[in-house]
């Protein structure tokens, strides 16, 4: 598997995909703030530092947002390296070490494969460095879908509004025909 000719080379930084996004998005002050970039290969690099907004129990992120980081990482993947609209079908984590608040997990996701609209991706996520103890796995099938799923299930107006921002952005995306 090679990824799209148009795909961001190894070492680019991937901008934010939607502002409003709690994965990746600026103007979420909660949300995980996820910044990411190119691996070598099917690969994409993320980072998510855990702040006191991701707390479950007192000190430690929610198991929660840790698998939204984990779907925003791999969703990355997808769409950066295949360059086509897809969404979340399923998301298994496997959760092996407590995150502390203040740790960063560094995230390497890959894809693993495509199968029809189906496309496989797996990630791994280490405390505080690349190769730090890995505290969280997981794997994600994603399910391509015509621009018209936002269209018809999203909201029109934002919509429009995030179109006319990606438009405007210098860095070529992937085709929006509704
Ligand atoms: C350059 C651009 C950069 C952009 C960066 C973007 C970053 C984004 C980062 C954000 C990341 C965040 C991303 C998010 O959070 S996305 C938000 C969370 N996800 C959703 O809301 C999705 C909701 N679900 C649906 O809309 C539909 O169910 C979909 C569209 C998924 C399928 O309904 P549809 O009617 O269209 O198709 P189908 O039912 O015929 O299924 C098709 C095939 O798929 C297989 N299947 C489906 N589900 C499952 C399952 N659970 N386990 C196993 N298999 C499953 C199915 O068997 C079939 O296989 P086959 O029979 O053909 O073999």
């Amino acid at each position: 598997m090679e990824p799209h000719p148009d795909a961001p080379g190894p070492g680019s930084k991937l901008p934010q995909h939607y502002e409003q996004c709690f994965g990746c998005g600026d103007e979420v002050d909660a949300g995980l703030h996820i910044r990411s970039a190119v691996g070598d290969g099917m690969v994409v690099h993320s980072t998510f530092t855990v702040t006191e907004a991701h707390q479950g129990a007192p000190g430690l992120a929610h198991g929660g947002l840790l698998a939204c980081a984990f779907d925003e990482a791999l969703g990355s993947t997808v769409g950066n390296l295949l360059r086509r609209p897809a969404v979340t079908g399923k998301l298994e984590t496997d959760f092996r070490r407590p995150v502390p608040v203040g740790s960063t997990l560094h995230i390497a996701a890959k894809l693993d494969g495509v199968a029809g609209r189906k496309i496989y991706a797996s990630a791994e996520g280490r405390l505080d460095a690349d190769d730090g103890p890995v505290a969280v796995r997981a794997r994600g099938l994603f399910v391509s879908v015509d621009f018209t799923h936002f269209t018809t299930h999203g909201d029109v107006n934002a919509l429009e509004k995030f179109r006319a921002a990606r438009k405007a952005r210098p860095e070529k995306d992937w085709d929006i025909n509704p």
